[in-house]
């Protein structure tokens, strides 16, 4: 039973509704103090007595909380992980109780760039830098403020996959598992010259206003919508968009001369727009740029002597996996940390022509591999996923 009394009744109910927890101040590694911070929380499942059952799934850069979809909830979304989370799924929610937060930062929930300033206006670029630790240390607040201790597992892919690196190796001692897809140890020279090139059409757009469009009516909607072409385009296997679109035109238009009118768009060019529409219609331009400049300072080796003596010092029983055509986080950042990490398991190589979204896209690969986290976590600890509250 969840007492009145008990700080898990913070959190939304275990059918996925969206709620959002309070966390109060938060110091960030830079010092600047940011002021009441809220994190949009979902989760699936219920938890058990003694909160040993609870997996912290973490989303990738223009993810969310949504890990399974929702159609009634205050943002709908299809999900992400759908297929993957749920009774008798890879992640089986009839004992574990899967928990996911929108990040520090964020725009779907938490607290971030288009949410309000105490001084009543949005924070727009006002908000401070954040970094990929500073995600972790608000998550360790949440914790600590729903008295758990360890988590069963934290898993995630991407961004996501930076997080639980640095859940990790800031507090092993609160991870009983991990799994860490398609990331890397540090960010790439390649990796921050392609998001500095994002970052810089969002605010060479116009409409940025240096930060502070939110509320004007004019947002950086072109800039937005060329970064993310960028992005997509590093997310996909470069053979698989040939094999695609090659250079066929989209139906019904003439890139190529062909009826001598030379106008519309290839097949691509149609593909990138209509991914680069979506997310304009669903995400805060002012909070990619925040995130993706995260990313470009992720480093889980800072100030604790490099890579290579972070991941060693880490003891968590770990699965570490990668997409054979991640051309945004190569495989050899993946073989590094299977490398380095003691606790790793074999690296887990996953053989898809999808890129970097393969992560997302290769349940058949990820599920089992989500399986083996739980596998695990619950290896050496007693099953204490019985007596749900
Ligand atoms: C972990 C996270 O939290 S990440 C959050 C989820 N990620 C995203 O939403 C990122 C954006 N999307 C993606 O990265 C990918 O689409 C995924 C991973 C979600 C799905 O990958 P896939 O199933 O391989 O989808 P794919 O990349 O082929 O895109 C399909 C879409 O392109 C559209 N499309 C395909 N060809 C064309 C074309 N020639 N012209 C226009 N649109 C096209 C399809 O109609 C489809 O549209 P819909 O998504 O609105 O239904
Ligand atoms: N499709 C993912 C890729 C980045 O990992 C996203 O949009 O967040």
């Amino acid at each position: 039973m969840v007492r009145p009394t008990d700080p898990l009744a913070l959190l939304p109910p275990g059918d996925g509704t969206l709620g959002r927890v309070a966390i109060g101040d938060l110091t960030l590694v830079t010092g600047v103090v940011l002021p009441g911070v809220t994190l949009a929380v979902q989760r699936w499942g219920r938890i058990s007595e003694d909160r040993s059952n609870i997996v912290l799934v973490e989303h990738a850069l223009t993810g969310d909380s949504h890990v399974v979809g929702s159609v009634d909830s205050l943002h709908p979304t299809p999900g992400w992980w759908n297929g993957l989370v749920g009774p008798g799924l890879p992640l089986d929610t009839d004992r574990y109780c899967v928990l996911s937060v929108n990040v520090l930062g964020g725009c779907r929930g938490s607290t971030g760039p288009s949410s309000l300033h105490p001084d009543g206006h949005y924070w727009g670029a006002r908000f401070p830098a954040v970094s990929v630790r500073d995600m972790v240390e608000a998550e360790r607040v949440l914790a600590d403020l729903l008295g758990i201790e360890r988590w069963a597992a934290v898993i995630g892919g991407s961004m996501g996959g930076a997080r639980t690196l640095e859940w990790m190796v800031t507090h092993p001692d609160r991870v009983r598992a991990g799994c860490v897809l398609a990331v890397g140890a540090r960010a790439s020279a390649d990796q921050i010259g392609v998001q500095t090139a994002q970052i810089m059409a969002v605010t060479s757009d116009p409409h940025w206003q240096q930060g502070g469009y939110h509320g004007t009516g004019r947002t950086p909607v072109a800039g937005l919508g060329i970064a993310r072409r960028i992005a997509h385009l590093s997310y996909r296997g470069e053979l698989e968009l040939d094999e695609r679109f090659a250079n066929r035109p989209q139906p019904g238009e003439d890139p190529r001369g062909e009826d001598l009118s030379m106008s519309g768009r290839f097949a691509v060019q149609s593909y990138l727009d209509h991914q680069a529409g979506k997310l304009v219609s669903r995400f805060d331009a002012c909070t990619y740029v925040l995130l993706t400049d995260a990313l470009n300072r992720h480093d889980v080796g800072l100030g604790r002597g490099g890579v290579e003596q972070a991941l060693r010092s880490c003891p968590v029983p770990c699965v570490i996996g990668g997409v054979t055509t991640d051309r945004l986080y190569p495989l050899r950042q993946q073989e590094e940390l299977a490398a380095l990490l003691p606790g790793a398991d074999p690296l887990v190589v996953i053989d898809s022509p999808a890129g970097h979204d393969g992560f997302l896209t290769e349940s058949d690969v990820v599920g089992p591999m989500l399986a083996r986290t739980l596998e695990l976590a619950a290896q050496g600890s007693p099953d204490r996923t019985r007596g749900h509250a």
